[in-house]
């Protein structure tokens, strides 16, 4: 680029007074234009090989740009410009200048979003739908196994949606959840590097083993707890109701006491040691969750954990159940959606008494739900968690412009499966019916990202597939990165449908999944 050229566009820019829309160089990105009295600060996109090459340009005094790290500059009277590359140096810097470019608590905000960007290129789209439309974005939102299958880190993570904020000129404030964190090394991580939230995962100190235990079983267990203990959860808990709301009750019986104690009072404990050692020291946004678990999280129980937080002074921002159903990855709601509605009724009313907000985690293309929950948490507010179907829309445009790769990948997906039986969950895994690869060809592997199973399969071999190696070589890895960024208005097409179904449903602007379906997706064939 040349620099004189952009010395010419920064004089433009102080001269217009705020109306960019006439500026002569079209390779100045328009929404990230900030001034500061005669300080200047852009995004330069240049189009190299089909794709956009970004640079950051700067244009301040002499005596205050030192901390920017440039790879060219050029002296204008006492003022410098320099043009450095989207760097951590670089995000640093910003950030002295700008606040809102770092991630933020999400304390105060009513409704929030967790986007999951796997591969650190969609928060751009995200960003352009959720302008306006009254949501927090938790741009950057990684859980830990998301971070080992794609070799990222935490700053990785938080660099590429930070950059995004500054490029787009986001100033509404965003959030960065270090996602699932189980234990204080990873919590350590995620607050060091810079998340403002965490997710902290009780999975490892909920006891599910106890649902299976017989009553007698259950009484002795618990009845060999320390006695002050035993009297204590009794006299608490036995027999009592807790009127919660005009609607909500929540009754104990002596199982329901004995249950909650024995399966999640560990987890209790655990979340107030986190609290102690990292939430309050740091002034962290808390998300505790217990949705990974295979009991579901009954309202007693609920009421219980909260009850027993509550009595250790500790109020989470927000909690995620697990709720009546499956919340399988990847896939809508899977049970009966009366009963899911009963239900959330009681846990929305115990997290409204207790202060907190729910949590609703695994939360892609739960579509027929969405129209109850923004219902009704639409006073309280909600927080809902996607869970890295960004992914899957990346694949949607291999899909679409590289059919014969996508054929590929999904072979090589269904082949080694095995991969993540660690990791993930879900029933494609299992079932066996998930379509054979050889039933897929160029001119029907579309559809694999409209299938249940194939989506699972898909979803959760996101790190087999980008780390696959043959000769020290990446075997998809380059192909992949190569066919988004000389697609991205494609791939921002795909995630603004995909994002947008989630968001009408919960924001009350359309009542159905045909609805928003009919809506967008034709936009999207
Ligand atoms: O794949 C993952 O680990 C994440 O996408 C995870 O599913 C997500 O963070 C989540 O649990 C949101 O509910």
């Amino acid at each position: 680029m040349e620099l004189k050229q952009l010395v010419t566009d920064v004089h433009e820019i102080l001269t217009v007074s705020g109306d960019y829309s006439k500026l002569t160089d079209s390779e100045v990105y328009i929404p990230s234009i900030q001034v500061d009295r005669t300080n200047v600060y852009f995004i330069l996109h240049e189009r190299q090989d089909n794709q956009v090459v970004k640079s950051l340009v700067v244009y301040e005094d002499r005596g205050t740009i030192q901390d920017f790290d440039g790879q060219e500059t050029l002296e204008d009277a006492n003022k410098v410009l320099l043009v450095g590359m989207l760097n951590e140096q670089n995000w640093h810097a910003l950030t002295k200048r700008f606040t809102w470019v770092k991630p933020t608590s999400r304390h105060g905000y009513k409704y929030t979003f967790g986007l999951g960007d796997r591969l650190g290129n969609a928060s751009n789209a995200h960003l352009r739908l959720f302008k306006g439309r009254g949501i927090m974005p938790v741009l950057s939102q990684q859980s830990i196994r998301e971070l080992l299958l794609t070799n990222r880190t935490f700053t990785d993570v938080i660099l590429d949606a930070g950059w995004s904020v500054f490029e787009e000129g986001y100033t509404d404030g965003w959030a960065a959840d270090g996602d699932h964190v189980k234990n204080p090394h990873e919590v350590d991580y995620a607050v060091k590097t810079g998340c403002s939230m965490i997710t902290l995962d009780c999975t490892e100190k909920i006891h599910n083993e106890i649902a299976d235990l017989t009553d007698d079983e259950l009484d002795a267990q618990f009845n060999a707890l320390d006695e002050d203990l035993v009297t204590y959860f009794n006299k608490t808990y036995l027999d009592k109701e807790f009127q919660i709301s005009d609607q909500a009750a929540v009754h104990f019986s002596k199982k329901d006491v004995e249950q909650s104690v024995l399966i999640f009072f560990g987890a209790v404990e655990y979340a107030e040691f986190i609290y102690h050692k990292f939430v309050v020291p740091f002034n962290l946004d808390f998300e505790i969750s217990m949705d990974e678990t295979i009991v579901p999280t009954t309202p007693a129980n609920h009421y219980f954990f909260a009850n027993e937080l509550q009595r250790k002074g500790i109020t989470p921002e927000t909690l995620a159940p697990k709720f009546y159903g499956e919340f399988q990855k990847a896939i809508d709601y899977i049970g009966d959606v009366d009963r899911f509605e009963r239900e959330y009724v009681i846990h929305e009313a115990i997290a409204e008494h207790f202060g907190y907000k729910l949590s609703i985690h695994s939360g892609s293309d739960k579509l027929s739900v969405y129209e109850i929950i923004g219902r009704l948490s639409k006073e309280h507010g909600w927080h809902v968690k996607t869970a890295g179907t960004n992914w899957l829309e990346a694949l949607r445009v291999i899909a679409h412009v590289d059919p014969k790769l996508m054929v590929e990948l999904y072979q090589f997906a269904y082949d080694n499966l095995d991969d993540v039986a660690a990791f993930y969950v879900f029933n494609a895994q299992t079932d066996g019916t998930a379509p054979k690869p050889e039933t897929i060809t160029v001119d029907n592997v579309m559809t694999l990202l409209n299938d249940d199973d194939a989506r699972q399969v898909l979803h959760t071999m996101y790190g087999s597939i980008l780390n696959l190696q043959k000769s020290y070589r990446y075997v998809y890895r380059d192909r992949f990165f190569k066919i988004l960024k000389e697609n991205q208005d494609l791939y921002d097409k795909y995630l603004n449908a995909h994002i947008a179904e989630h968001l009408d449903l919960l924001q009350g602007l359309a009542q159905t999944k045909a609805e928003v379906q009919a809506k967008y997706e034709p936009t999207i064939q």
